[in-house]
């Protein structure tokens, strides 16, 4: 039996992910929350809770997962509809963490940016970096991915949320043997592919270097990029070079005379949201902070439009490869190291299109009164 739920204070939903036909439960100690008895209805058994450490938010406190050893289909709570309860599987690619929703059934998102917001609360909600959608197909893809941000804000693009979106329809069973698939972003078509070590591979397509189309206000150089040029942010020069995986990137190895930027050091808190609202970028950026180790080994720190600092950015990885080779700093393929781990990186010759491989993994399977 697994049962799996979300705290919406005073109401818990706990939905039973598998058939039971026991009548009775016993729950180990949850210290921050009270609960009445539980009562069983169908498969569902429904609890009343006040949340101690905070009776009174609207959307509060955390997920609770208790398992033993009957399975069912794990996704199949998925398919239940209540109103006013959303459904999900919240998923992480290296601690870039997503809430999914089934929206296969629609092209109208069921849940609004406001709720977003709320959502992805790390205090008062279920806490993540964004809401990723996955809906039917539009013109010829198989999928269409939508995404908000944890602010509200809809990006055109995600690459670590692109790896969980392929999961996620791999763990619907929609894949029917099938190892890759299409997926309509804001940036294009997406292709990512499953692989056997359980990671994805995802072609992230061409990336964009004309100023213009970043967007930056940064003047460009003669061939309409934007390589190597120095902006001032909060009185300080620094070296950017300027990307769009579908989404804006600015991409620095450094100050102006710095020799190796140690992204430790940095104070991501004060900086970062100094390039996000520059006036350069209309609208806004995503920044990568990077440290090269070697031609094909680079460490990167991200400040990420409507999210703010996060474990990984794969959109970013691959801004920053892109300018790592612009720069010429490195080979075609390269590990970016992101606090949340690594991710390989080619920029393709033959087709300019770039690749991304990483992991995404399921965290834990809820449900949330909107
Ligand atoms: N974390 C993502 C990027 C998400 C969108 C970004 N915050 C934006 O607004 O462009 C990734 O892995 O690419």
């Amino acid at each position: 039996m697994t049962i799996t739920g979300i705290v919406s204070s005073p109401i818990t939903y706990l939905n039973l992910r598998s058939h039971t036909t026991a009548s009775s439960f016993s729950l180990p100690p949850i210290n921050s929350l009270k609960f009445s008895s539980p009562t069983l209805q169908s498969n569902t058994i429904t609890f009343t809770t006040t949340s101690l450490r905070n009776p009174n938010s609207r959307l509060s406190v955390s997920a609770i997962s208790l398992s033993s050893q009957e399975t069912g289909s794990q996704t199949s709570f998925l398919d239940r509809r209540e109103s006013g309860v959303l459904h999900f599987v919240k998923y992480h690619g290296l601690g870039n963490d997503f809430i999914m929703v089934n929206n296969l059934d629609s092209m109208e998102p069921k849940v609004t940016p406001e709720q977003a917001v709320k959502l992805c609360d790390r205090n008062f909600g279920i806490g993540a970096d964004g809401v990723i959608f996955a809906m039917p197909g539009w013109s010829g893809a198989d999928y269409t991915m939508r995404i908000f941000n944890s602010d509200g804000s809809e990006p055109e693009m995600c690459g670590n949320g692109v790896r969980c979106f392929a999961k996620f329809i791999s763990d619907l069973n929609c894949l029917n043997g099938r190892q890759s698939f299409t997926v309509h972003t804001g940036a294009g078509l997406i292709i990512p592919e499953m692989q056997h070590d359980g990671k994805v591979k995802v072609d992230m397509g061409e990336p964009v270097l004309k100023a213009s189309d970043v967007p930056t206000k940064i003047p460009p150089n003669k061939d309409q990029s934007v390589v190597k040029t120095k902006i001032e942010v909060d009185g300080v020069n620094w070296n950017v070079t300027c990307v769009s995986m579908g989404n804006p990137h600015c991409v620095t190895f450094g100050r102006e005379g710095d020799q190796n930027l140690v992204v430790d050091e940095l104070n991501l808190a004060e900086i970062g949201p100094k390039f996000e609202h520059h006036k350069l970028f209309p609208a806004r950026t995503n920044t990568e902070f990077v440290q090269v180790f070697s031609r094909s080994h680079l460490k990167m720190r991200v400040w990420e439009r409507g999210a703010g600092a996060t474990l990984a950015c794969g959109t970013g990885a691959c801004a920053v490869v892109v300018a790592a080779i612009l720069e010429g700093r490195s080979e075609r393929n390269c590990t970016v190291d992101l606090p949340g781990g690594p991710l390989e990186i080619e920029w393709r010759e033959d087709d300019n299109h770039v690749y991304m491989t990483g992991p995404a993994e399921v965290v834990f399977y809820g449900s949330v009164q909107l």
